[in-house]
């Protein structure tokens, strides 16, 4: 079987690495749309090789294209640009930077490579003259990286806030909607191509976390890895959790939130998390369904910004690969590069027990006299004020309900192991972090 198949005269050669749910779109549609796609890229680009696990597990493409050794694919002096869907960090590290050192420009999806190595993979596109691009590793369709790196950059980004997982938005919204069971919609986003190879990625936070990172490295100009972000997935968002939330009018979303903090004395930091958030049913996030996402960015001449769209899927963040690919190839074509990474600002990143939230903390508590009086005093002695109480009896005990301002996380997390301890509280019921306003 050959490696690589007779180059047509002046063609930008792609080897796809990878040919799963996202990269058999990329082969079908790079195939289907070829004089398109020539026509836009100002040179035909076409398939040099497609690495695989398993080549004999692909008869649909041409054989002769086919090959297991993705290493000395994105090395061969057929190839100009290497897209990269296979996913996970090795052996694909190793691949890229060979690749990128021998000159070949890289397309990849792979957030969970970027969030950890992006700063390596950048100065090895650096030292080659070779472009590095990635907008379907986050949000997938959603043109949203190109926004950051080039539309905004004459702006100052103050927040990025959004949905970016899909699959857990899937999960979250069919709880919400339909009562459906935590296993059996995880199980339906796996089967549309949504989920990670390892689905713990999606559902335990690690790949909204590495889009989070990708995002404030993009947003402040500052390099920010998977491991500065503050993650917590969807396992402990429970069916009643959302049917408390359905009661007060709000619904639960896993949220990304990345922002520019300003201290008192002047001092900028980034901060980056990844968590369960309840937000009003007003709010705009609370609309987004399914596996789409959707992300604000606000900026100080810009102001708000709204980017929505197809999250996962095949054939959606195929669009993001594609268009990155043609990028790549007028690129080429004119002798220019892309954008090459912006880490000037290098702002540190602040702790999450630092980071201003808002919390919901709703309790089970004694109905006798003073007992909000003790649970206001544990607010006040952490020195978090409380925007709103709300009870209501149930039998001999009454549910409590507290939403504060905005307090030091830490504050408020040992605000709630105070409370927990309280004679007067039964049970701390559920305790979540708060955006928007009710209206
Ligand atoms: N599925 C989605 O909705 C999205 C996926 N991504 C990212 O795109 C990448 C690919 O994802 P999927 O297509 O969903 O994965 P997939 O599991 O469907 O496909 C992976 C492909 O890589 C190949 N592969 C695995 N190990 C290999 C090896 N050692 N040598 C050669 N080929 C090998 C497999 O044969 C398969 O063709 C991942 O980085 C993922 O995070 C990004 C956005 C959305
Ligand atoms: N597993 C991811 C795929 C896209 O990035 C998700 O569910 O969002
Ligand atoms: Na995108």
């Amino acid at each position: 079987m050959n490696t690589v198949a007779a180059p047509q005269e002046g063609a930008i050669r792609v080897a796809l690495l990878g040919c799963g749910t996202v990269g058999g779109e990329v082969a079908r549609l790079l195939t289907e749309q070829a004089g398109e796609l020539a026509a836009r890229a100002g040179v035909p680009v076409e398939l040099a090789g497609i690495a695989v696990r398993r080549p004999d597990k692909h008869p649909e493409l041409p054989p002769e294209l086919l090959t297991a050794d993705a290493e000395k694919l994105v090395t061969s002096d057929e190839v100009d640009v290497v897209v990269e869907l296979v996913g996970g960090i090795e052996p694909v590290r190793g691949w890229l930077l060979a690749a990128l050192k021998a000159g070949k420009s890289v397309v990849t999806a792979n957030k969970a490579l970027l969030a950890e190595h992006s700063a390596d993979l950048f100065e090895a596109a650096d030292a080659a003259g070779a472009d590095l691009y990635f907008e379907a590793a986050v949000a997938g369709a959603i043109p949203l990286l190109r926004p950051l790196r080039e539309s905004l950059a004459g702006d100052r980004i103050t927040r990025v806030m959004g949905i970016v997982n899909g699959t857990t938005n899937f999960i979250l919204s069919a709880m919400d909607s339909s009562g459906a069971g935590y296993a059996e919609t995880l199980d339906e986003a796996s089967r549309l191509g949504y989920a990670e190879a390892d689905p713990t990625a999606d559902v335990d936070g690690y790949d909204a976390a590495s889009k989070a990172a990708i995002l404030a490295s993009l947003a402040f100009h500052t390099r920010v890895t998977a491991s500065d972000v503050h993650r917590e997935g969807i396992a402990d968002v429970t069916a009643a959790d959302l049917a408390a939330a359905r009661m007060l009018g709000r619904t639960v979303k896993l949220l990304a939130i990345c922002e520019r903090v300003t201290d008192d004395d002047g001092v900028e930091s980034v901060s980056a998390r990844v968590h369960p958030v309840m937000i009003p049913r007003s709010h705009q996030l609370a609309g987004v369904g399914g596996a789409f996402n959707a992300v604000y960015v606000e900026a100080d001449a810009a102001g708000e910004l709204m980017f929505y769209g197809q999250g996962a899927g095949g054939s959606p963040t195929a669009s993001a690969v594609l268009g990155d690919l043609v990028a790549v190839a007028r690129n080429r074509v004119v002798g220019g590069r892309g954008p090459r990474e912006s880490a000037h600002a290098a702002l540190p990143v602040r702790p999450m027990g630092q980071t201003p939230t808002r919390y919901h903390v709703s309790l089970s508590v004694a109905d006798r006299a003073g007992v909000l009086a003790q649970v206001a005093q544990a607010f006040a002695d952490h020195g978090v004020s409380i925007a709103a109480v709300r009870q209501s009896d149930v039998g001999d005990r009454a549910s409590l309900v507290v939403v504060t301002h905005q307090a030091p996380d830490a504050a408020l997390e040992s605000t709630v192991d105070e409370i927990g301890r309280l004679d007067v509280v039964h049970e701390v019921v559920s305790v979540m972090r708060v955006e928007g306003e009710d209206q």
